[in-house]
């Protein structure tokens, strides 16, 4: 703007806009103009620095640098100068770097947590970032315990960071786990849970465990002060559900972010427990007892639920139990096992891969080749049989919807000649394909229910039925790279 010609400020708003501005330099003006002055009383003083008298005297194990950033901490009698000294030699493993690693990792190194280990194999997708806020939109594909290393080293660069770009399993985690004070498990599988557990017990580390789906969350601190480990409280693992993650019943963005936050603050807890001024209540980390004593101490777990108004409860647990067969009076497990056989399950929550229909079957068609029998033939009927939100997110031009369970139900309703509901997609299917032999092509998410629904069909006497493999997601990858993928 041409501040010589009047005529340019044609609005009161730009007038403004200048106010502001001339304001805002004159404040830094007089910024500049206090530095100016008190370096030049430095110079005329010539003040040596390096004098000792002239030295501060700090408190042993905190620098000046640290003063200045844990000054907060410092005032509060909670943590204090003894306290934050505790932080900063505190090493802490947190093994995940998913919804809950994120926020827990941030606020451990911003706390002033001296070193932290970082475990995690995968790498960062679009989908992570609703609620994984360590990484960004430019780390994608990168692996995430660099990822989370990168924003730890910009929030607090005295943090020791080591990132552990491995799959924890039976042979490293006991190697990984003995550098540590306390193991923070941000992970998402049953398996690795139990290889958590056992190794904290076998190592005798405290673990702070933390866990998120849809809108409610959990925290328990186990194997600390006497108390229970994930075994006592759940000896044998629940049968495996694939549909308990979040990639396929989803997390509200902001609730693993909780829950993090509460796995960070026990971490926290549990480094100053013998301050005098601790900040022990009588939650998970209770009071400590002296060995001969009997442990009187309670265990709780806590829970959060986002749900209408939002809500934490703590409920008491059970404490050790003398029968548990790895931290009991007569343990059985003295070594770390396979995992995945004790939970009938894999160590990682990717999706399961069914295999109804064998890899050959003739009726199992790739994406490619449905693609393009799809522009020469478009006398099909291509059925997607998802879940209604699912299929409410997008899909392919012209598929008939009916979900699985709706298909069995309806399969099932027509065979038993019972009434079957009106549901006019299905009405459409039978006539078409029954009538003219249209074929039915089957898809889904990943190619699971689509084999299932291909066999449903088929033992009702649908012959000229195909399931499309890999589903929606193959085709994403292969055929149209703007199709979302989730
Ligand atoms: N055994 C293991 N070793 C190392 N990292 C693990 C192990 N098991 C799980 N993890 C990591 O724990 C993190 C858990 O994150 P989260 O529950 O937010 O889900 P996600 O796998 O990132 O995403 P989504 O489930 O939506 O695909 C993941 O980054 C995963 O790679
Ligand atoms: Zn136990």
């Amino acid at each position: 703007m041409d501040f010589n010609k009047d005529s340019s400020i044609q609005t009161k708003a730009e007038l403004e806009q200048i106010q502001a501005s001339i304001a805002e330099l004159k404040q830094k003006e007089s910024i500049l103009k206090a530095r100016l002055a008190s370096a030049n009383s430095l110079i005329e003083n010539q003040f040596d620095l390096s004098e000792t008298l002239l030295q501060p005297t700090l408190p042993p194990g905190l620098t000046s640098n640290d003063i200045s950033r844990y000054s907060r901490h410092l005032l509060l009698p909670a943590v204090g100068i003894e306290g934050q000294t505790k932080l900063k030699k505190a090493k802490v493993l947190v093994i995940g770097v998913g919804g809950l690693g994120s926020s827990a990792l941030l606020y451990l190194s911003s706390m002033g947590i001296g070193e932290i280990g970082i475990v995690d194999f995968d790498s960062v997708d679009k989908s992570n970032l609703h609620r994984q806020i360590i990484h960004n939109e430019a780390r994608q594909n990168m692996s995430k315990a660099k990822s989370a290393m990168l924003s730890i080293n910009l929030l607090n660069s005295s943090t020791k960071v080591s990132p552990i770009l491995e799959h924890l399993n039976s042979s490293n985690a006991l190697q990984i786990f003995k550098n540590y004070d306390i193991i923070l498990d941000a992970t998402d599988n049953l398996p690795t849970r139990y290889l958590i557990n056992d190794a904290c017990v076998l190592l005798g580390k405290p673990l702070v465990y933390g866990s998120a789906l849809r809108l409610d969350g959990q925290l328990v601190v186990y194997n600390y002060n006497g108390g229970p480990c994930y075994r006592c409280l759940f000896p044998k693992p629940p049968k495996f559900d694939p549909k308990q993650n979040c990639s396929e019943a989803g997390v509200l963005g902001v609730v693993p972010g909780i829950i993090g936050c509460l796995q960070a603050l026990q971490a926290v807890k549990i480094i100053l427990s013998s301050h005098p001024s601790t900040l022990n209540s009588n939650n998970t980390v209770s009071s400590s007892s002296s060995n001969t004593s009997p442990n009187t101490n309670k265990y709780y777990m806590t829970t959060f639920s986002a749900f209408a108004v939002p809500q934490f409860k703590s409920i008491q647990i059970r404490g050790r139990q003398p029968s548990c067969e790895v931290c009991g009076d007569n343990p059985n497990i003295k070594h770390l096992i396979d995992y995945p056989a004790f939970c009938g399950a894999s160590q990682s929550d990717d999706p399961v891969m069914l295999k109804v229909l064998d890899e050959k079957d003739p009726f199992r068609i790739s994406c490619t080749n449905f693609a393009k029998l799809r522009v020469s033939n478009p006398n099909h009927i291509l059925l997607d049989v998802r879940e209604k939100s699912q299929y409410d997110i997008c899909s392919l031009r012209e598929s008939i919807h009916i979900p699985f369970s709706d298909l069995q139900a309806l399969v099932q309703a027509d065979s038993s000649q019972d009434s079957i509901p009106t549901f006019s997609n299905f009405t459409q299917i039978l006539e078409k394909s029954k009538t003219y032999n249209t074929p039915i092509y089957c898809i889904c998410r990943r190619g699971n229910l689509s084999q299932l629904a291909v066999v449903t069909l088929r033992n009702y006497g649908l012959e000229n039925c195909y399931q499309i493999d890999g589903g929606l997601t193959e085709w994403q990858k292969s055929i149209d790279p703007l199709f979302p993928s989730y």
